[in-house]
């Protein structure tokens, strides 16, 4: 039986809602110290806040003692830049961390120019992980061999795997695999391992646009999107639908809100521009939305409106 390497060190690029969430549950279940890069200093305090109230809600939840509380906070650190040079100080990322994760926004080029530079800088035996929910993970782990030789290329890509966390991190308990076509087995067998450390369970999926779950979800919200435009029923009411009908912890519009609609339009165009298929073609009203600013739950406004903490307003 082959010993798997285990992870002992992580570093999570994008500090926003799920960079946070994934810092959270590797520091928290995984047990691992987490350094976390965003160049806004802005959403680095505010994860560090966020941080700090998921600890303090565990506590008064009894899942967390105060010296489980204080040891994690100790070993959770946030840095300004992207931790590859760009966008903030030197290139922060070290030789000893085992995994990376990057949460950064779901546009093909930022994330393709983040794996070229993470290609370069880290050790074969660091993972690149992504978080993304539709760019092809193929193209990714192709992107982090640039400028290598072939045989350090081959070795480069290998090691660049999807870990697709769900929303809310620390209460969604699935975490998707994707394997690229280049992935190694050794290297999909950590990234499983990690999941489960995090107290997930796991599925795998072949690299398809959209995986398992926005293959699906994507364009169900869409459609509720398109009911709304065309004037046939409430935000309200399309909600209930799914909730009292369909047995939906939250309607589509509401679960719209909370992912991003930003999101929800980088991960439509991508599925419509990977597939050519009219299906995926996004609802001028989210685009509409997204240009106005309205991008949900995170930004005060999206279907429904929010106060600060992101609680619904009637
Ligand atoms: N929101 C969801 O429900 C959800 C669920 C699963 C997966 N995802 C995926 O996770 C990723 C992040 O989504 P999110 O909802 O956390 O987005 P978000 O907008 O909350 O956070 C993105 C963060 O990335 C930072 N950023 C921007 N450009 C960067 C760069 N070049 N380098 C480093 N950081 C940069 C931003 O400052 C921001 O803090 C996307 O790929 C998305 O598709 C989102």
């Amino acid at each position: 039986m082959t010993v798997l390497q285990p992870i002992r060190k992580a570093a999570i690029i994008g500090a926003g809602q799920m960079g946070l969430g994934i810092a959270y549950v590797s520091v928290v279940h995984a047990k691992i110290p987490i350094t976390i890069h965003d160049p806004s200093e802005r959403v680095l305090s505010s994860a560090l806040e966020k941080y700090k109230s998921l600890i303090s809600r565990d506590i008064a939840k009894s899942r967390l003692t105060q010296t489980e509380a204080d040891e994690a906070l100790s070993k959770f650190q946030t840095l300004q830049g992207d931790g590859t040079g760009e966008n903030g100080q030197g290139a922060a990322l070290k030789d000893d961390t085992d995994l990376i994760i990057e949460a950064i926004p779901e546009i093909p080029e930022l994330k393709l120019g983040l794996f070229k530079r993470l290609g370069q800088l880290l050790p074969e035996s660091t993972i690149l992980g992504s978080n993304t929910s539709s760019i092809s993970i193929t193209k990714l782990a192709a992107s982090a061999v640039s400028s290598l030789s072939k045989e350090e290329g081959k070795r480069s890509s290998e090691r660049v795997i999807g870990i697709h966390y769900f929303n809310p991190v620390p209460q969604m308990k699935l975490v998707e695999i994707i394997p690229a076509l280049q992935t190694s087995q050794s290297t999909i067998d950590r990234a499983k391992a990690f999941g489960k450390a995090c107290k997930k369970e796991v599925t795998t999926s072949s690299d398809s646009p959209g995986f398992i779950a926005n293959a699906i979800l994507m364009p169900m919200i869409n459609e509720a999107i398109m009911v709304l435009e065309k004037g046939i029923a409430t935000p309200a009411d399309i909600d209930l639908t799914f909730k009292l009908g369909m047995s939906h912890p939250m309607g589509p519009l509401t679960l719209a809100d909370l992912i991003g609609l930003d999101t929800c339009l980088n991960i439509q165009r991508v599925l419509h521009n990977e597939t050519g298929d009219s299906k995926y073609r996004p609802s001028g009203l989210l685009i509409r939305m997204v240009d106005a600013g309205w991008v949900g739950r995170k930004g005060g406004k999206g279907f429904y409106e929010y106060d600060n903490k992101g609680n619904k307003l009637d």
